[in-house]
């Protein structure tokens, strides 16, 4: 990147160098166009020092809520917990985050009005979804049913609070399980690392109380399995994706490239996909 360039590049800093963060921050280091790595915020540095010194920019470290001080852009990926110590501090610099833990907004949905006050934004990828351009579109007119089914396997489901706390022993199922059938708002409380698509979904769609679904456990298969049916007055259309899980078994190695994606929307000449 020439000196000009690098100086009007969109800065962007990363909270939590997890599964995701860790992928994003690679993609940054290795050049995504008009783009700059700036800063990333760990809970523990030691744990990261190997990694951070091994890009080719390092980037500042900072404390999660300084991120907005450094950066255009923060890209949260941190656990839902700390959702609120990124978000809030970097919308009220007028900051734009991207929010992967979009489970957590549901509990913490004036930072929306926050980011409104201060010319600051949320945005939400796709994540490890599918197809939420389609029901953005749908949603402009009249959509009267999302329904959801998530398969996930043992691993990726184990201490869930829906699970603990109704102690359901999921480690000697022989069989599928259905877990729970409700609300995209009720599951993300039991579900919080698990169906943050959900949450995705239904922010797309008809709202976190009208979308629908269900989780199961599932020995047989090997991945995350979500499968999505929508009706709507403009189309009928069902999806469904099949995620590999990262090395964080709860998460699908397509959300971080959704993320690194819609980062390199932001410079693109040529956008394609809403
Ligand atoms: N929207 C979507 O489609 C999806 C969202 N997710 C969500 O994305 C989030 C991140 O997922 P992963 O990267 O797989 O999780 P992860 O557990 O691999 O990484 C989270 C990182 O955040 C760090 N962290 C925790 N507290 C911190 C703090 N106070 N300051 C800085 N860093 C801190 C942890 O040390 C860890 O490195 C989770 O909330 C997960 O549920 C996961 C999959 C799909
Ligand atoms: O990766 C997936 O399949 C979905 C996921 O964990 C989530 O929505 O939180």
């Amino acid at each position: 990147m020439t000196e000009q360039r690098a100086s009007s590049a969109l800065r962007v800093a990363i909270a939590g160098l997890g599964s995701i963060g860790t992928k994003i921050a690679t993609a940054l280091d290795q050049g995504i166009e008009g783009l700059a790595l700036s800063a990333a915020a760990v809970r523990d540095p030691a744990k990261h020092q190997a990694f951070i010194g091994g890009l080719r920019h390092p980037p500042k470290i900072l404390p999660i809520d300084q991120l907005g001080e450094v950066a255009d852009i923060v890209v949260e990926c941190a656990p839902s917990s700390q959702l609120r110590a990124i978000v809030e501090p970097a919308v009220k610099r007028g900051k734009a985050v991207v929010v992967v833990s979009v489970g957590g907004l549901l509990d913490n949905f004036d930072l929306v009005d926050l980011a409104r006050a201060n010319g600051g934004r949320i945005i939400v990828p796709t994540g490890a979804l599918i197809g939420l351009d389609a029901v953005n579109a749908a949603a402009i007119g009249t959509i009267h049913s999302v329904k959801m089914v998530t398969r996930k396997p043992i691993d990726g489901l184990k201490g869930a609070p829906f699970i603990v706390q109704n102690k359901i022993d999921i480690d000697n199922l022989g069989e599928p399980l259905k877990l729970f059938e409700g609300s995209a708002r009720e599951a993300a409380k039991g579900f919080p690392a698990n169906v943050n698509v959900a949450v995705a979904l239904s922010l797309a769609g008809i709202g976190p109380d009208r979308t629908e679904i269900q989780v199961w456990a599932d020995p047989t298969v090997t991945r995350n399995v979500h499968r999505i049916e929508v009706e709507a007055d403009s189309a009928r259309f069902s999806m469904g994706i099949e995620n590999i899980p990262s090395e964080n078994p709860k998460t699908g190695l397509i959300t971080a490239l959704s993320v690194i994606a819609l980062l390199k929307k932001q410079r693109a000449t040529l956008c394609v996909g809403t």
